[in-house]
C-alpha cells in the first residue's frame, strides 16, 4: 500500500529528509509522529506528489510517486489544519463542485453526502455557507471533501489542530472507523494521546530521520516506558545524545 525506499527531499542545502524507508498496509492507521520541524508535512507533501522528493523512491497503492503523479492525486485524499474553504458556498455545493472533479455522477455524489452526512453528523453545514462556519463544522467539511472520492488512502497532517473537544471527538472516532481493505490512514501528529488511541503502527520522524517504526507496544517495549510520549521523549534524547557526541568526536 505504502513503501517508501531511502526517501530523501532537500530544501536548497538543508536536508529536511534524510533516507525515510518505510512500509505500510492497507486496514491500518498508520501515525506519524514527529517534533515540529521535524520533516512529517514534507514527507506527506511527497506521498501527495505535491512535492517531488530529492532522492530514493516510493510507490503508493503500487503507483510510482515520480512517474504515476495523477494517478497517486486521484487515490489520494488531504487534510491539514490550514485548508481554506470557498466562503460563498454551502457544504453541500462544495461537496458537489468536488465530485465534479472527482468525474463522480450525480446519483453516486448524493449518496455518498448523504453516507458521509451520517458518519461526520454534517448536519446543518451542509445548507449554510462556509463562511458562517465554526471551526468544527469547517473542519468536518474540509474532511468529507478529502474522502468523498473514497481514497485509498488518507492523509490527516495535524488535523485535530485547533478543534475543541467535541470535533476533535468526532475527527478521532471517524478516524478509528476508518479502517478497511483497500484503505489506508495516514494520521500525523505531535499529541502523542491521539495517536496512542487511533494509531496501530507509529514512525517518529525527528531531523528528518526515523528513530523507529512499529507497533505502539513495541515501541514502549523496545524504549521500556509505559506511554508514547514517554517513549518519544526517549528516543529523541537518545538520538540528540548520540548526535551531540557525534559532533564532539
Ligand atoms: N519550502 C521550504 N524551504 C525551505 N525549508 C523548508 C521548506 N519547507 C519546510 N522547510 C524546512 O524543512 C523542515 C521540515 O519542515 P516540515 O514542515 O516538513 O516539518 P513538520 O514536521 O511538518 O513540522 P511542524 O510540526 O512544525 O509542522 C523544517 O526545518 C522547515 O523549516
Amino acid at each position: 500500500m505504502l513503501d517508501l525506499n531511502g526517501l530523501t527531499k532537500e530544501y536548497g542545502a538543508f536536508r529536511a529528509l534524510r533516507g525515510v524507508t518505510l512500509t505500510a498496509t492497507d486496514a491500518e492507521v498508520f501515525g506519524l509522529l514527529g517534533p515540529n520541524g521535524a520533516g512529517k508535512t514534507t514527507l506527506l507533501r511527497i506521498l501527495a506528489t505535491l512535492l517531488q522528493p530529492t532522492g530514493g523512491s516510493g510507490t503508493v497503492c503500487g503507483l510510482d510517486l515520480r512517474r504515476d503523479a495523477e494517478a497517486i492525486r486521484r487515490a489520494v485524499g488531504v487534510v491539514n489544519g490550514g485548508m481554506g474553504l470557498p466562503a460563498r458556498l454551502t457544504g453541500r455545493e462544495i461537496l458537489r463542485s468536488f465530485a465534479g472533479l472527482y468525474s463522480l455522477n450525480r446519483a453516486h455524489t448524493e449518496a455518498r453526502i448523504a453516507e458521509l452526512d451520517e458518519r461526520l453528523e454534517l448536519g446543518r453545514t451542509l445548507d449554510i455557507r462556509a463562511s458562517e462556519y465554526s471551526s468544527g463544522m469547517k473542519q468536518k467539511v474540509v474532511i468529507a471533501r478529502a474522502v468523498l472520492h473514497d481514497p485509498a488512502l488518507l492523509i490527516l497532517d495535524e488535523a485535530a489542530s485547533g478543534l475543541d473537544i467535541f470535533a476533535r471527538r468526532s475527527l478521532l472516532d471517524f478516524v478509528q472507523a476508518s479502517r478497511a481493505p483497500g484503505r489506508l490512514t495516514v494520521y500525523s501528529t505531535h499529541v502523542m494521546s491521539e495517536a496512542e488511541e487511533v494509531c496501530d503502527r507509529v514512525a517518529i520522524l525527528h531531523h528528518g530521520q526515523l528513530l523507529t517504526v512499529g507497533r505502539i507496544p513495541e515501541v514502549l517495549h523496545a524504549t521500556g516506558e509505559r506511554t508514547l510520549e514517554r517513549a518519544f521523549f526517549e528516543l529523541v534524547r537518545a538520538h540528540d545524545q548520540r548526535a551531540g557526541v557525534a559532533h564532539a568526536v
